[in-house]
C-alpha cells in the first residue's frame, strides 16, 4: 500500500471512530423546489444518526434549508434574492425545519433541540462559551441538536456566509472528532461532476493545494457551492477536526466503518492554540494597516516575529488596542491578521513621527506580538 493509501485508511478509521460527531446538511440534500422539505430524507438522515449513537458517538446536526423550506408555504418557486425577504422566508422555514427535524428523530423517542447562532455569538467568547455549555448540556441530556444560523437576524455585514463555515465553527467550538458535510455530490471532484469526464478526488492531505481543482458553484438551492466546502475543510484542519464530504444519500454508510466513498480531508496533526484560530478564522477584523516590503518578508519566512510599529505604511479604518486587525501587503492581499497593539489614532500619530523617534519613544512594543499573529 502506498503512504497516501496508508493515509488514507487511518484517516477513514479514525472517522469511523469518532467519539463526537458534527453533522452538516445542505439545503439541496434535504429541500426540494415545489414540495420543500423532505422528509423521507430527514428520516434516512435521523436513522443514520441513531445508528451512530448507537455506536457510542454524540451526534449534533448542523442544518441548512431554512430559506428553502420557507419557500413552499409561502408559495414561492425562487429563492429570494433580497436580505429582507430571505430572513423573513427563513423565519418561516426554521420553524418548518425544527417541526420536521423533530418528528424525523421522534421516531426513535430521541429529543431535538433547535439552536440558532449568529457569527456574532460565535465570535465572542462569553457567549461562544455559553453556545459550547447548551451544546454540551444537551449531549449529556440525549437531546441532539439541531443547529444553524439565526437567519431572521444574522446581518449582512457580519453572518457565517454559509452553513459549510458554520458547521467547521461548531466542529472547533465541540472539539468535534470528525465533521460529515452532506450535500447532493457523492464527493469532491476535480471539475463541477455535471461536467464530462470529472475524476472523484478520495483523500486531501493536509499541504494539498488543490490547485487541480474547480470549486465552483453550488446548485439552486445551496450557498457556497463547493469553494465553500473547501474553505471549511481548511478550518476543520486549522481546528484539527478530519472532515468527510459526501452525499446525504449515503449517510448511512458514511457514519459506518468501511466507508471508501466521498472525500476525506487531513486535519494539522496539532489543533491550533483556540487563541490563534480565533485570531485567524473566527474574530471579526476592525481594521486594517498596509505594511512595507521588509514588514511582510519578517512576518511570513522564518521563525514568527512581531510586527514592528515601524513596518506600517498605512492605517486604514479605526480600530482599538485588543481588535482583531487585517495585515495587507502593498497591493492591498491580506498577509496575516492579528491582535492590534495599539489603537489606530495612537498609530497614526506615531507614524507621523520619524522611525528613529519611534523607537526612542520605547515604542519598541510591537503593533503585532508574535504569539498575536497569524500568516494567511
Ligand atoms: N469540484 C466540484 N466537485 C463537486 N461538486 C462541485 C464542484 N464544483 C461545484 N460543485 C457543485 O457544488 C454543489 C454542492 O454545493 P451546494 O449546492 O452549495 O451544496 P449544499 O446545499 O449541500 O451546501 C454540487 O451539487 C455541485 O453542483
Ligand atoms: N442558514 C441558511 C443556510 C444557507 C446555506 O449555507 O445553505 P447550504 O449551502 O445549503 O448549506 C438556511 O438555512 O437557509
Amino acid at each position: 500500500m502506498s503512504d497516501a493509501a496508508s493515509a488514507e485508511k487511518q484517516l477513514r478509521d479514525r472517522i469511523a471512530s469518532a467519539k463526537r460527531v458534527v453533522i452538516k446538511i445542505g439545503s439541496s440534500a434535504i429541500t426540494s423546489v415545489g414540495p420543500g422539505v423532505r422528509r423521507d430524507r430527514l428520516e434516512f438522515l435521523a436513522d443514520a444518526a441513531e445508528a451512530r449513537m448507537a455506536a457510542g458517538s454524540d451526534v449534533f446536526m448542523v442544518s441548512s434549508g431554512a430559506v428553502a423550506a420557507g419557500m413552499a408555504p409561502l408559495g414561492m418557486n425562487v429563492r429570494p434574492r433580497d436580505i429582507a425577504s430571505k430572513q423573513a422566508v427563513a423565519s418561516v422555514g426554521q420553524a418548518e425545519l425544527a417541526g420536521a427535524w423533530g418528528e424525523a428523530f421522534g421516531r426513535h423517542d430521541r429529543k431535538t433541540g433547535l439552536v440558532l447562532l449568529t457569527a456574532t455569538d460565535i465570535g465572542r467568547r462569553d457567549t461562544a462559551r455559553n453556545a459550547q455549555r447548551t451544546l454540551d448540556k444537551m449531549r449529556t441530556l440525549g437531546i441532539v441538536p439541531i443547529i444553524n444560523e439565526n437567519d431572521a437576524i444574522a446581518t449582512y455585514e457580519f453572518h457565517f456566509g454559509d452553513n459549510d463555515r458554520l458547521a467547521a465553527l461548531v466542529a472547533h467550538l465541540l472539539s468535534a472528532d470528525a465533521l460529515l458535510l452532506l450535500s447532493d455530490v457523492d464527493a469532491m471532484y476535480d471539475r463541477n461532476p455535471s461536467q464530462p469526464g470529472a475524476e472523484r478526488i478520495s483523500y486531501v492531505a493536509q499541504h494539498d493545494m488543490l490547485t487541480n481543482v474547480e470549486a465552483g458553484d453550488g446548485g439552486a438551492l445551496g450557498t457556497g457551492g463547493m469553494a465553500s466546502k473547501l474553505a471549511a475543510a481548511k478550518l476543520a484542519a486549522d481546528a484539527g477536526v478530519p472532515v468527510v464530504l459526501t452525499s446525504a444519500e449515503l449517510a448511512d454508510q458514511a457514519v459506518s466503518p468501511g466507508f471508501t466513498g466521498g472525500t476525506v480531508f487531513e486535519p494539522r496533526a496539532e489543533r491550533m492554540s483556540a487563541r490563534r484560530f480565533w485570531v485567524r478564522h473566527v474574530a471579526d477584523a476592525h481594521g486594517s494597516v498596509s505594511l512595507d516590503d521588509g514588514a511582510v518578508a519578517a512576518i511570513t519566512t522564518g521563525p514568527r516575529r512581531s510586527l514592528l510599529v515601524a513596518g506600517v505604511s498605512r492605517v486604514q479604518r479605526g480600530f482599538f488596542k485588543g481588535d482583531v486587525i487585517e495585515l495587507r501587503d502593498r497591493d492591498g492581499v491580506l498577509v496575516a491578521r492579528g491582535i492590534a497593539g495599539y489603537d489606530a489614532a495612537e498609530l497614526r500619530d506615531l507614524l507621523e513621527l520619524r522611525a528613529a523617534e519611534t523607537e526612542k519613544g520605547g515604542i519598541g512594543r510591537p503593533l503585532v506580538h508574535a504569539d498575536d499573529l497569524v500568516v494567511i
